[in-house]
């Protein structure tokens, strides 16, 4: 379906919008603005400095004119990842008034790295805009190994706690081994507990949480009506923590799956061949419009900072994909931010609402 529903651009200036089978409203993305400089990579056959609009479409058609190029629809999993938090409200509110029970996440922060600490306050913001109930240990970076160690037996005594997540990167001098190895599989909510990554990667064995991330990407495809069976995908990036479990969750959805990583020789010969690119790198615009066959899908994990004088920040955020070479290319692209972004914090809702309900037995 997304391919078909590609449409004519008026100009490199504005980006056209359209309305997915789903009739869920789209917006463009708000990720290109006015005459910035970015000091990652530069899309080679991009200018740097454009023009892009961003408004919301109130009509089911698709607002275009004179061109020849056409435009990707666009993801947008704010949109998606909105829709998936009232489905949880929905279901925490019936589970507490069913058997009194209210799900609760546990967050451990070590450290003071500043996107750490907006990331975990993001979760948290997200836990109570849904009803659950959250809990946050905060260590200094100089804290011990065990210290963390016992945080988390702590919260895998605690029956008010149904999931558990550690903030990643740890510190250096910590094994991040050993303390993904501590939490209890029934509240491992990130999917990180290698008995959880290896039942994901064996056939016939269900794990019990899948990694917020990939998760979140399968889910934005679902939602999207895009289809991934007997598609060729391309994931580029192998990390324990979204390249390979997303390699293995497209695999178990019955693509055939290439993996690109940081030694493979002209990534871009088999990312021509791709249907589907899911893109975990974290090089801003690694990823050119000529490595995109067209029509292809495009889910940009990457979050890179790139200096933007403009923004109150100092800097902005961008994926891994020159965004708006690939939205002439594709079919349909994930914007960042606003794309896989806000679905990976909808993911750990819902996994500690699955966790919370499987303790329960609740159905
Ligand atoms: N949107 C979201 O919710 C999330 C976004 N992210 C973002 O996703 C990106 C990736 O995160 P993460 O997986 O944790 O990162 P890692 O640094 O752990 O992994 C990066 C992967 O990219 C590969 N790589 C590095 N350089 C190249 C290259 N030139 N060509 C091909 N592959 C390359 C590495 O290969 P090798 O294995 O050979 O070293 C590695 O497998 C980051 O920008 C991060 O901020 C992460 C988590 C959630
Ligand atoms: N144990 C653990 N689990 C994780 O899932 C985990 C982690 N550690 N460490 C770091 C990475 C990164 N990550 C993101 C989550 C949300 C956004 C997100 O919501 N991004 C917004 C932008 C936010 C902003 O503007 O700063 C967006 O893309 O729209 C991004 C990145 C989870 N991670």
């Amino acid at each position: 379906m997304a391919s078909s529903m590609k449409f004519t651009d008026c100009s490199p200036s504005a980006i056209v919008r359209l309305v997915p089978s789903t009739r869920t409203r789209l917006r463009s993305s708000d990720s290109a603005v006015l005459f910035h400089r970015v000091l990652g990579r530069s899309c080679p056959a991009y200018p740097r400095t454009f023009v892009s609009r961003s408004s919301i479409s109130t009509l089911p058609v698709i607002s275009a004119s004179i061109s020849t190029e056409a435009t990707a629809q666009v993801i947008d999993g704010k949109l998606v990842a909105k829709q998936i938090r009232e489905e949880i409200t929905a279901e925490v509110s019936r589970m507490k008034d069913a058997i009194g029970v209210v799900p609760g996440l546990a967050v451990i922060l070590v450290g003071d790295r500043k996107d750490s600490a907006t990331y975990v306050r993001n979760k948290k913001k997200a836990c109570e805009s849904v009803g659950i109930k959250s809990f946050e240990v905060n260590l200094p970076e100089n804290a011990t190994e065990q210290e963390v160690l016992k945080h988390i037996s702590d919260f895998n005594d605690d029956p008010s706690v149904h999931g558990i997540l550690v903030q990643l990167p740890l510190p250096k001098h910590m094994n991040e081994q050993n303390v993904l190895h501590a939490v209890s599989i029934e509240k491992d909510v990130d999917g990180f507990h290698p008995l959880n990554i290896g039942r994901l990667a064996m056939r016939g064995e269900e794990p019990l949480f899948v990694p917020c991330t990939p998760k979140g990407c399968i889910e934005l495809l679902h939602r999207y009506n895009i289809s991934i069976k007997g598609k060729r995908a391309v994931v580029i990036g192998r990390s324990n923590i979204v390249g390979t479990p997303a390699a293995l969750l497209l695999q178990r959805e019955d693509a055939t799956v290439s993996v690109v990583h940081s030694r493979t020789k002209d990534p871009e010969e088999l990312t021509r061949q791709a249907d589907i690119i899911i893109s975990a790198v974290g090089k801003a615009n690694m990823v050119e419009g000529s490595w995109i066959k067209p029509g292809a899908v495009i889910i940009d994990v990457g979050i890179n900072p790139v200096e933007d004088a403009s923004s109150p920040r100092g800097y902005r955020l961008v994926g891994d994909v020159c965004y708006e070479e690939a939205s002439k290319i594709a079919s349909a692209i994930t914007p960042v931010p606003g794309g896989v972004g806000p679905m990976t914090i909808a993911m750990l809702l819902s996994n500690t609402l699955t966790a919370a309900k499987r303790t329960h037995n609740f159905q």
